[in-house]
């Protein structure tokens, strides 16, 4: 028997990203290929904003994809929300050259109190959020923080990016495929101050540490590479990555609906006190994924070099919040 279909808003969804993401999704590169989908679809209520939108809804329906059971055009988050499963909160303003991701908290910051008030009232309870929208850890701790009747564990930053940014340098390194490699992890926060760590990665059973032996690298290499890759992006392109966050919106989502099979993937959550992370801080922790949970991987040793980059990302998550607290 055919599954019933599941509710996913998307908000952005005339944008870069969007454009990327929606496809795959009716397609069901995120929720699995037995999974029926409806796609709640939101953008600010502007002439040439919805207009885009019903461009690119046109585009979906000429896809004819087998599961997509419906799609709906909103200007309203309180009805692009009602009774939705899952919440890809990608609507938000881009950096250009120069900025930082903290730089768009006072364009973007409203968004997320008014999101994530609109989610409290009308959203299912068990909805999974994932926010896109920088600075994303704070955009979503925003989003929780105003949405008091759903549980915490709901929201979610995205720092797959990060994650994937730093397989494909690992692998690049060791010359080996990014298949093969376990067990990597970024901490933190979606910003330069993200601490990208392989200490505990293998491949094949081998430590990548000892395959690398090269902590001038880590240092100086690998790290600035993954940590201002966003960066180097807009430079490049003009406009700042969307088909890679896109990808990595999806494979956030999907393994946290379906499971990641025991693997470590990075989420950015409402951190419970571990590693000595403030309750509520939205942080990029490793986890598995399970039954729809994820779960945070314990006991994982910080040397000292690990601790002092811990810190100074949550110190920063600690100032964007403090700069939010008005809003709260
Ligand atoms: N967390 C991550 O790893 C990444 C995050 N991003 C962020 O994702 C966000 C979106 O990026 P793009 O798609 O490239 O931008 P874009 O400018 O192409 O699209 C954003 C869309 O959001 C819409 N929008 C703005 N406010 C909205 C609201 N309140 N409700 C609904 N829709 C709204 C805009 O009309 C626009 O169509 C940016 O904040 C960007 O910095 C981008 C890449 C990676
Ligand atoms: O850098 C940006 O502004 C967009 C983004 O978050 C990324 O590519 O990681």
């Amino acid at each position: 028997m055919s599954k019933k279909p599941v509710r996913v808003a998307v908000t952005g969804a005339a944008g870069q990203i969007g454009y990327a993401l929606l496809f795959r999704i009716a397609s069901g590169e995120m929720l699995g290929k037995d999974q029926p989908v409806i796609l709640q679809l939101l953008e600010i209520p502007d002439e040439k904003a919805q207009k885009a939108l019903k461009g690119v809804m046109m585009e979906l329906e000429d896809c004819a994809f087998p599961l997509l059971a419906g799609m709906e055009a909103h200007g309203d988050a309180m009805t692009a929300f009602k009774d939705t499963d899952y919440a890809l909160l990608v609507g938000a303003r881009p950096r250009g050259p120069g900025m930082e991701r903290k730089d768009l908290l006072s364009a973007n910051a409203a968004i997320f109190t008014a999101q994530g008030k609109a989610l409290d009232k009308v959203a299912s309870r068990n909805v999974k959020v994932l926010v896109v929208g920088n600075p994303a850890n704070t955009n979503a701790y925003i989003a929780m923080k105003s949405a008091p009747s759903l549980p915490r564990k709901n929201f979610t930053a995205m720092l797959r990016l990060d994650h994937n940014r730093a397989l494909s340098q690992v692998a690049a390194k060791t010359g080996k495929p990014v298949a093969a490699i376990k067990k990597l992890t970024v901490w933190g926060n979606h910003s330069p101050t993200m601490y990208a760590d392989y200490r505990f990665a293998t491949i094949d059973g081998q430590p990548v540490k000892d395959m690398i032996n090269d902590q001038e690298w880590n240092k100086n290499t690998f790290l600035p590479t993954v940590g201002k890759r966003g960066a180097a992006i807009i430079e490049a392109r003009g406009l700042s990555s969307a088909a890679s966050a896109a990808n990595a919106a999806i494979d956030h989502m999907r393994d946290w609906a379906l499971g990641s099979n025991g693997e470590w993937v990075t989420m950015g959550i409402p951190s419970d006190g571990q590693y000595g992370i403030p309750k509520d801080v939205m942080f990029g922790f490793p986890v598995t994924t399970q039954n729809g949970e994820y779960k945070l991987v314990e006991g994982l040793e910080i040397d000292a070099f690990s601790q002092e980059r811990i810190n100074l990302t949550l110190k920063e998550l600690q100032e964007e919040q403090a700069g939010v607290a008005h809003l709260l």
